[in-house]
């Protein structure tokens, strides 16, 4: 039966957790919005008196919600619907899942959304840890680092829906949240588990959203020691490395598909990550560009042809998966919608669920997919309600098992949900080797 339970802002960042939770040994499944753990769950749902097996063998389990960049008033209810599914099915800790670059205005969502669990919780205080060694982000003096940039001079100053324009980690937050906004430095944290502890114990942080400095994975085991009774933790994937799970042998569900069974790649994100790998990737895999007027002139049959292409290339070479995407470069991406048009956004999105959709009754079995809001609509076209966390392929990235019904027939399939920055430059011809 899960005592962990998790809600994720987004889609790659709910399989991002639950990687992290699998490598520390929680048999982990990721559900797909708040139905899919417990449909009914209203406030005054407390216990499932017969839980599905589903539930019955997992430790944890972390809802995907799309609510990072939602209307607030959204992501506050959407979020506090997850808190009480996952209640029902015996979670006990609760561990709130934001990106590791703090993607949020000052309207929200990670303020409000962390106030709403609190008060589901009756707790009166958490942490805010950001913090995620293995992909480059680290918080020192309570600034967000990605990398050697300071958050507000990395790429994200310039993200279309979250620009990151300040890297103090209490300023970002302090206009979203109610409570008040408390900092804890390294050498706190340096000092050891009970000194984070009496720091985090004193009346200044009582009722406060405390940010705590981590910079490395040792930091972050010392703040998850710290706050193990805490009945609700904020952060990133990175504090997970402090939790551990009880079965370090048996997390990881096995692989759906073989290695001659049809894949495809399908990156619909625009950030410098995916550009990189998809320009690798042009010159080892079969490939073809999204076009966009195409698609404004006819959709169907310009997705009917880029199926095609793919179940074409299968027939050649099974062994490499065709790759479809949006952008290689930046002068790709669309920045002004020609009047009239749907903008490039949810034309991409729409175009890669649906040849996700035909690709998987078409025969796909494992399919790679680049971008967060590209993979919330993959997944939705494929009708997947759980994921089990396999294989690892890096840092916050892995392959999961799918049951998806994307028309009228069931079918298993491997899914890999990649964030837009996470991933090495080789990651579209070197994923489908952890497939084993
Ligand atoms: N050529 C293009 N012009 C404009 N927008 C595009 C273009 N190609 C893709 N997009 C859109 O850019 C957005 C990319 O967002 P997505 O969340 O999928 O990737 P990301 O931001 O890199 O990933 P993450 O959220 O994991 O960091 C999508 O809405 C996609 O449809
Ligand atoms: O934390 C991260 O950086 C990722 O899991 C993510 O949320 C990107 O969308």
């Amino acid at each position: 039966m899960p005592t962990l339970g998790a809600i994720a802002d987004d889609f790659t960042g709910a399989t991002d957790l639950a990687t992290m939770l699998v490598a520390r040994g929680f048999r982990t499944v990721v559900a797909v919005g708040a139905d899919a753990v417990a449909p009914s769950a209203q406030p005054e749902v407390q216990e499932a008196p017969d839980l599905p097996d589903r539930w019955a063998a997992a430790d944890a389990v972390v809802v995907a919600l799309k609510s990072r960049t939602a209307p607030v008033v959204e992501a506050v209810a959407e979020s506090r619907r997850a808190l009480r599914a996952l209640r029902a099915i015996g979670c006990r800790r609760f561990y709130f899942k934001y990106c590791s670059t703090f993607d949020s205005t000052p309207r929200g969502n990670i303020g409000p959304v962390a106030d709403a669990l609190l008060a589901e919780t009756g707790e009166r205080r958490t942490v805010v840890v950001p913090s995620f060694p293995a992909t480059g982000r680290t918080v020192y003096r309570g600034r967000l680092f990605v990398h050697d940039d300071l958050l507000d001079e990395s790429p994200m100053r310039h993200h279309p829906l979250t620009p990151m324009l300040d890297s103090r980690v209490d300023r970002l937050l302090r206009p979203q949240t109610d409570h008040p906004v408390t900092r804890i430095g390294l050498e706190t944290v340096r000092a050891g588990v009970a000194r984070l502890r009496a720091a985090l114990d004193d009346d200044t942080h009582a009722d406060a959203l405390t940010v705590v400095d981590a910079v490395d994975d040792e930091d972050l085991r010392t703040v998850a020691a710290a706050t193990e009774d805490f009945g609700l933790v904020t952060g990133a994937a990175g504090l997970a490395v402090g939790l551990t799970g009880p079965h370090p042998d048996q997390a990881r569900a096995r692989p759906a598909s073989g290695p001659r069974d049809p894949g495809v790649v399908l990156a619909g994100s625009a950030s410098a990550a995916t550009r990189a790998q998809v320009t690798h990737a042009l010159g080892r895999l079969p490939h073809r560009r999204l076009d966009l007027t195409r698609l404004r002139a006819d959709f169907d049959t310009a997705v009917a042809d880029l199926t095609a292409f793919v179940r074409d290339r299968w027939a050649h070479d099974p062994a490499r998966p065709p790759l479809i995407y949006a952008v290689a470069a930046p002068e790709d991406v669309e920045t002004d919608t020609p009047a009239g048009a749907e903008p490039a956004s949810t034309l991409v999105e729409r175009a890669l669920a649906a040849c996700a959709g035909t690709l998987v009754d078409a025969g796909a079995r494992r399919l790679l997919v680049a971008g967060g809001e590209t993979s919330g609509a993959v997944v939705s076209a494929l009708r997947a309600r759980t994921l089990a966390i396999g294989a690892p392929i890096a840092p916050g990235v892995a392959w999961a098992r799918a049951e998806v019904c994307p028309s009228d027939t069931n079918h298993t399939v491997d899914l890999a949900l990649k964030s837009g920055n996470f991933g090495g430059t080789d990651i579209f011809t070197q994923a489908w080797e952890q497939l084993v």
